[in-house]
């Protein structure tokens, strides 16, 4: 059974912080476990990585394979059929366009002083995409993060991808390719964000990492922050629900179970006006999972960390779901479109009955790369911004100088700064003598 909350009962808010402080995935032992990994790779480099993806992903290679060869891609890709390739390629021609909308513009102008300013964004020279492989295989996420980096005009892509016992999904590697990535390399977990950054023999480091990943992946991507720079902590997957009784029970269950299904440690929670609603999902749920192929996974995430929460109105869900900041909300009512204005921190909003998450996960267009574990409260989806940063330019005119000069030597005498002060003064002498 799922937690069930009434906002009525006296001990809701007790328990609903335990709810949003469940620990799912910053386990101190994950970071220690995480730490030893990264300095592992740090002094060994290749050797490290090999037999740590010998020991978790019960996979030998060597230097040489531990990236596919062009052969064996093209191989690999042959075996997908023309559907599975017609939907990638679709999936992959509306998220580019999505992205390439975000393509931010540069800007340069002149103030009153005939100063000029201004600033030009420039795309990172190489990204590291982690796409993840433990407990399933996402083509979608090799397009999520191959496309804005390309549109952004990255240099070099290098995929991480870890193959369990050597099992490749050759729609990996065709997404891949139709996204245009560089290099892909059979590694993942924590070793592989520590290749990235640090580099090896084999693997040249990048200069960002971006991806989703497990708890590992998550912790490391941390860890590495500082070195390279990363997205967000994309972790464990999480869907929020807002449904008034006006909904099909079954849907609404199905949606919470497609978060569920990702990882043990994924959460799905329901916020309802209606009680009676809430227990006809909870049912639907469990009759779901009597069936579901990834039972074993979406069981154990529903039971632990599930949730059916009982509201007095939708105002109050609306005030709910911003302190839950939920990677993934979708709104289930008949004045959806006006109540997802009223939501301030949520990765991504799907708004309406007709519009499940799972659209979102592969084709609608936006990025399923989220933040996870309330950190939508200050960071957004994987986007184009990602891989660009933003280099600032000023040009000063002799009359510029003038004007605003004085002022810039007097505020560095207030910090005692003197040679801050004498490069101004040294060209308003100029100007004044002649
Ligand atoms: N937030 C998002 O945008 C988003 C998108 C897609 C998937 N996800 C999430 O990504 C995650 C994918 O997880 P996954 O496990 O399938 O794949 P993964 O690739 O993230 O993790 C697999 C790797 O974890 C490492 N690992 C596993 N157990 C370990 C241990 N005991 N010690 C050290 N390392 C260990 C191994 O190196 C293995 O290769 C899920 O939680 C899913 O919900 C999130
Ligand atoms: N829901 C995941 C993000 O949390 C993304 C995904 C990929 N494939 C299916 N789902
Ligand atoms: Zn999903």
């Amino acid at each position: 059974m799922p937690h069930f909350l009434n906002t009525l009962d006296d001990n809701f808010e007790a328990e609903f912080i335990a709810l949003m402080g469940m620990k799912r995935e910053d386990s101190p032992d994950v970071d220690a476990v995480v730490a030893d990994i990264i300095a592992d790779v740090r002094a060994r480099g290749d050797a490290a990585v090999l037999e740590l993806t010998a020991k978790f992903d019960r996979l030998e290679l060597t230097p040489e394979t531990m990236r596919f060869s062009d052969a064996e891609i093209e191989s690999e890709c042959a075996k997908v059929d023309d559907e599975d390739r017609a939907a990638l390629e679709m999936a992959a021609a509306r998220i580019r366009a999505y992205h390439e909308r975000q393509m931010p513009a540069d800007a340069w102008w002149e103030d009153e002083t005939g100063a000029a300013l201004g600033w030009r964004w420039s795309a990172v020279s190489a990204a590291g995409l982690y796409v993840p492989g433990g407990l399933a295989s996402y083509p979608s996420s090799v397009l999520m993060n191959a496309i804005p980096a390309k549109v952004a005009g990255v240099d070099r892509l290098a995929i991480v991808v870890p193959t369990p016992d050597g099992v490749v999904n050759p729609l990996v590697l065709l997404a891949a390719k139709i996204a245009g990535v560089d290099e892909i390399y059979r590694i993942g977990g924590a070793q592989a964000v520590a290749a990235l950054a640090y580099g090896t023999d084999t693997i040249a480091p990048v200069d960002k990492i971006t991806g989703p990943g497990n708890a590992f992946v998550a912790a490391a991507k941390r860890r590495v922050f500082g070195k390279v720079g990363i997205d967000m902590i994309a972790g464990p997957s999480e869907i929020l629900v807002i449904a008034d009784k006006d909904n099909d029970p079954d849907w609404i269950a199905v949606d919470l179970l497609s978060q569920a299904e990702h990882d043990e440690s994924a959460q799905s929670i329901l916020i309802t006006d209606d009680a009676d609603f809430g227990r006809a999902v909870a049912a639907a749920v469990e009759k779901q999972l009597e069936t579901l192929e990834r039972r074993a996974i979406a069981g154990p995430s529903w039971r632990d960390f599930g949730a059916v929460i009982v509201v007095k109105d939708m105002e109050e869900a609306v005030r709910l779901s911003d302190r839950i900041a939920p990677e993934h909300l979708e709104i289930c009512t008949n004045d959806a479109e006006d109540l997802q204005t009223k939501i301030r921190h949520a990765g991504a909003i799907f708004i309406g009955s007709w519009t499940p998450e799972a659209i979102g996960d592969y084709i609608g267009g936006p990025n399923h790369v989220l933040p996870t574990a309330r950190s939508a409260r200050f960071s957004s989806g994987l986007s184009v911004m990602d891989f660009i940063k933003r280099t600032t330019l000023s040009r000063m005119t002799p009359d510029a100088l003038l004007a605003i000069g004085p002022s810039a030597e007097r505020l560095a005498k207030s910090e005692s700064l003197e040679a801050h002060g004498l490069s101004v003064r040294a060209r308003l002498d100029r100007l004044n003598k002649g």
